[in-house]
């Protein structure tokens, strides 16, 4: 995990009522797009949370990164009384940036996602899709070097997923940052992903770590790839793999 920009290594989480969690051992390259799968419960979650630094594990050793980290939540998690620059700009003052330069970061990061004329639409003037994208321009704007997204899209329609995973390829190939992406969805971590991670359910241990075929962001047509399609399989096998419970 030398040239790691974040990881875990050995790590095990002790919730109360629970079998331990663990040993989990999963390094993020620089620039790499990790895609973490596996059944309900399994531990993803939890795993983001302690890349994020927002959790401790009982044991075992934790890197983060050497800047900062952005979180996604699947819920876009807006202030429904305040609008969408202020969504995005208000975190940035409370974190000390003067709110003039936290406007303007926050209007460049909209802009960036496709939201430069929805500056000051409320929360409840805004799509689904809309919204997401305020809480990914909200991530986006402390220009992290670790982007943690947790299920972010899976309350939407599959058209608008579509959409924002070419967003995200689009935001990912114009900075310097890795991406650790929570889905339950197999064809959305192969496509969306360099790197797939599957996580055993029974308690969360590494069963696969999988290399996806091809460039990112994807070409035009890449869901029709037979390289995409037999990795969607392998993605797919992995994770029935990870559903066994040990004899
Ligand atoms: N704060 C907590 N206290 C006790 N148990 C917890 C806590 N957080 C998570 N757990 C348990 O740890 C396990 C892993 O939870 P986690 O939310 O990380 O899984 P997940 O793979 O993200 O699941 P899902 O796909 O349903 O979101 C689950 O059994 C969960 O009930």
């Amino acid at each position: 995990m030398a040239d790691a920009v974040a990881g875990l290594a050995d790590v095990r989480i002790d919730y109360p009522g629970r079998a331990l969690l663990g040993p989990l051992t999963l390094g993020v390259g620089p620039r790499e797009i990790v895609a973490l799968v596996g059944a309900s419960g399994a531990g993803k979650s939890t795993a983001l949370r302690l890349l994020a630094g927002l959790e401790q594990p009982a044991s075992g050793a934790v890197t983060r990164p050497a800047g900062r980290t952005g979180f996604v939540f699947q819920s876009p998690t807006l202030m429904p009384w305040a609008d969408a620059r202020t969504n995005v700009a208000l975190p940035l003052e409370l974190s000390g940036v003067p709110a003039a330069e936290a406007r303007r970061r926050a209007d460049d990061a909209l802009a960036a996602v496709g939201l430069g004329d929805r500056t000051t639409a409320r929360p409840r003037q805004l799509s689904g899709g809309m919204a997401m994208r305020v809480s990914l321009a909200r991530a986006l704007s402390i220009q992290p070097d670790l982007l943690l997204l947790d299920e972010p899209f899976a309350a939407l329609d599959s058209i608008t997923r579509r959409g924002l995973i070419e967003d995200l390829h689009r935001l990912w190939a114009a900075r310097s940052m890795a991406v650790v992406f929570v889905t339950h969805d197999v064809e959305e971590a192969a496509y969306l992903a360099g790197r797939v991670v599957v996580l055993s359910a029974a308690d969360g241990h590494v069963v696969a770590d999988l290399p996806m075929p091809g460039p990112l962001p994807r070409p035009a047509d890449w869901r029709r790839d037979p390289a995409y399609r037999e990795a969607v399989e392998t993605v797919a096998e992995a994770l029935d793999r990870s559903m066994e419970r040990p004899a």
